[in-house]
């Protein structure tokens, strides 16, 4: 299940019409108001999927369960159709998606049911377009799901790692819902500690931990070192989030931090920015925390979770795979046990 964000490997040009794509097309403020119910509603499948395991008392594998819904949901944001499955027989990852992404691809009248399709100005370019597609809308895939994916194990790792702060994120949620609700993208803003929650799931475990690596157009000095011409630049900001000289115990997973403070992931305040910034800044963003915030709102409105195989919370493994992508090494297993009745 785990995929490697490879976007340093798009040619300049091809970047250049993913990054448009995304920010005109499919995620635009417009665009993504209008998709707010699709999202509530396959955050609701993810749940029933969760109540079935539930019924089994059967653990969960966190990560492959938000991929599946994350790719659900830009999968009906694109072409109105799911393409993942929790059943792991009738999915196989990417290559599968990708097969039928471009047999819808390939039909002519394509842009008659997609419109953006029209932006792609794919009639009559035939395979050489087809195949740049194919590319495109992996990458699209690919940027968008491991890293929703991954952010949310994290943050469920963290929470079950550290009891008080599940109950308190619980606590806060329960309130603002009440007994026998759903939670709606609109309740996000009512929920502090949440974004707390995630924000600090964004500090502590930054999915893409080196950005996307950038080199320099010119000779340039920053701070003192020089910096020549075409050198390639990786920003760390795995290592910004855990710098002591920035945040008062870093390694310490606490939410309270972000209490009250402006702080945002916005790509403004650079002790934080899981997301990049500057012209470069990931056009999911908005779709990524609104699909992160609401999946784990609802994973811990509806249930309270276990670890498996008698693991107390203390021990439970924090270890992280580095690359250009951040890894949980050992995927989170969790068994969801009901709160409340499913709606
Ligand atoms: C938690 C979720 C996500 C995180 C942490 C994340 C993070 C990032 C980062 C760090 C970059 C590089 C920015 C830079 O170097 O300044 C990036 C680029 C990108 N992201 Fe995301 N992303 C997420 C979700 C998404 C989603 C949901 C989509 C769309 C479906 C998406 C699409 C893209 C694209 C197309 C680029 C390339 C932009 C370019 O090269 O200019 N990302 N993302």
């Amino acid at each position: 299940m785990q995929t490697i964000v490879v976007l340093e490997n798009i040619n300049p040009a091809k970047r250049e019409l993913l990054r448009k794509l995304s920010a005109t097309q499919l995620f635009s403020p417009q665009r993504i108001e209008a998709t707010r119910d699709l999202r509530v509603n396959k955050v609701k499948e993810l749940v029933s999927f969760m109540s079935e395991s539930s019924e089994r008392e059967e653990a969960v594998d966190i990560s492959r369960a938000s991929f599946i819904t994350a790719l659900n949901i830009i999968s009906n944001i694109l072409f109105s159709v799911d393409l993942g499955n929790y059943d792991p027989k009738k999915f196989n990852g990417f290559q599968d998606t990708v097969i039928s992404v471009m047999e819808a691809v390939g039909d002519p009248d394509v842009a008659n049911y997609f419109p953006f399709m029209r932006f792609l100005d794919l009639q009559g370019n035939g395979k050489k377009m087809k195949a740049g597609c194919e590319r495109l809308f992996k990458d699209l895939f690919t940027a968008g799901t491991d890293t929703s994916s991954s952010t949310l194990e994290w943050a469920m790792t963290e929470l079950l790692g550290s009891p008080k702060t599940m109950a308190k994120a619980q606590m806060e949620i329960d309130r603002v819902i009440g007994q026998n609700g759903t939670v709606q993208e609109s309740d996000i803003s009512k929920l502090p500690y949440l974004q707390a929650v995630v924000k600090e799931t964004f500090r502590v475990h930054p999915p893409a931990p080196l950005l996307v690596p950038r080199k320099a157009e010119a000779d340039a000095e920053i701070l003192g070192f020089k910096v020549p011409k075409d050198t390639q630049v990786l920003v760390n900001v795995w290592a910004i989030g855990r710098d002591p000289s920035v945040w008062a115990n870093p390694t310490r997973f606490e939410p309270e931090r972000f209490l009250g403070k402006e702080i945002d992931v916005k790509g403004r305040d650079y002790e934080l920015t899981p997301f990049g910034g500057g012209r470069r800044i990931c056009p999911g963003l908005p779709l990524a925390v609104k699909t992160v915030s609401l999946m784990l709102a609802s994973l811990l409105y509806s249930f309270d979770w276990k670890i498996p195989n008698g693991i107390v919370s203390k021990d439970l493994d924090m270890d992280e795979t580095f690359g250009l992508t951040l890894h949980k090494t050992n995927p989170l297993h969790a068994i969801p046990v009901k709160k409340r009745a499913i709606n």
